[in-house]
């Protein structure tokens, strides 16, 4: 294989149609009944081989930490490990999800790095591996290979697809300042101090989906963090507020926020919201959903 050979993959944002909490559990991490729903926005993320790991924008965004710290390195460093592998890459990654926005960017970027370097040396690591190593490099990053509809359980990195036969369009609402999710989830400790040991799988939203009923599953869009980001963003109140009155089929905080989403069966819908909202100088854009998991684009 030359060594100018690279891989591009593409990996999906994320929303949580449903996300249940329960309490802490001895290792901190909170257990989960959530159900993930991957949307069209996209990271673009490319590996080439290379001598040294190293990580790059194709354009400058803050927040994105371009060393070690980088969940994309991260992920490569996991990967040649399970290998046992001596390897490195250049990684650059093309950023088209939200930064700490609650839509799972970073996962995304791990999830891609992971395929594609499993691409880009022939290493055929199992899926089952593959999902193994994602779920220790955080939460999201299983769901971002799998993409489609799927629930989440243990601490979320647990995925199992379920029958999802809606075509949505999610208005997102982008927010120029991120939100912690370590931060979200404390406060949710503060006041929520009897979350259930078991957050419960949510059946109805279950059958919504499976039916391919978009107004039923607006109805049912739940995210148990919501009252924690809104204490930590007042801000976000009168957006959602605004996001109401537009009148979609449901408005969701994505994760732990701070994106809004506003749920339209129809696209003509959501395409007069987003004009009317730019044109009070908020920032939108739409995303169907749901959408594939990570996959390769290109080998060049
Ligand atoms: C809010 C969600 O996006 C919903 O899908 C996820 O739960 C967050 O997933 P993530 O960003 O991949 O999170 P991780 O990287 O695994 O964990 C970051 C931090 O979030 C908190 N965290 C995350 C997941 C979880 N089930 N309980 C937690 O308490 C912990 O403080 C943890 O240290
Ligand atoms: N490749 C990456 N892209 C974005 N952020 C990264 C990346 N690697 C590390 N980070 C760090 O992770 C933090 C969270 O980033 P991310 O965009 O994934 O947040 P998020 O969408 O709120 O995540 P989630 O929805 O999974 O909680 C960033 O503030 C940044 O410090």
């Amino acid at each position: 294989m030359p060594p100018s050979w690279s891989v591009t993959v593409r990996a999906p944002a994320k929303v949580n149609l449903h996300l249940g909490v329960g309490r802490p559990r001895p290792d901190g991490l909170h257990p989960l009944a959530t159900i993930y729903q991957a949307v069209g926005l996209y990271d673009d993320v490319t590996v080439t081989d290379a001598d040294d790991w190293s990580v790059e924008l194709t354009e400058p965004v803050a927040g994105v930490p371009l060393d070690e710290d980088n969940i994309a390195v991260r992920a490569g460093r996991a990967l040649t490990a399970h290998h046992g592998l001596d390897l490195a890459a250049r990684i650059v990654i093309d950023k088209g999800i939200p930064v700490a926005g609650g839509m799972a960017g970073g996962s995304a970027d791990a999830a891609a790095t992971l395929l594609g370097l499993d691409r880009l040396w022939d290493l055929q690591t199992s899926d089952d591996d593959l999902l193994q190593i994602a779920g220790t490099l955080g939460s999201d990053v299983p769901f971002a290979l799998v993409g489609g509809t799927a629930l989440g359980t243990g601490h979320g990195q647990l995925v199992t697809p379920v029958p999802d036969a809606t075509s949505g369009w999610w208005l997102v609402v982008l927010s120029d300042e991120g939100l912690s999710t370590p931060a979200v989830y404390r406060h949710f400790d503060v006041i929520e101090p009897d979350a259930p040991i078991d957050p419960p799988v949510p059946e109805p939203m279950l059958e919504a989906l499976a039916d391919g009923d978009v107004v039923a599953v607006g109805d049912l869009l739940a995210n148990d963090l919501w009252p924690a980001a809104r204490d930590l963003r007042p801000d976000l109140v009168e957006v959602e507020a605004y996001l109401r009155a537009t009148t979609p089929e449901g408005v969701l905080l994505s994760g732990s926020g701070p994106t809004l989403l506003a749920l339209h069966e129809n696209v003509s819908d959501a395409r007069v919201a987003a004009e009317l909202l730019n044109q009070r100088g908020v920032r939108c854009t739409l995303a169907p959903g749901p959408v594939a998991g990570a996959h390769v684009v290109t080998y060049a």
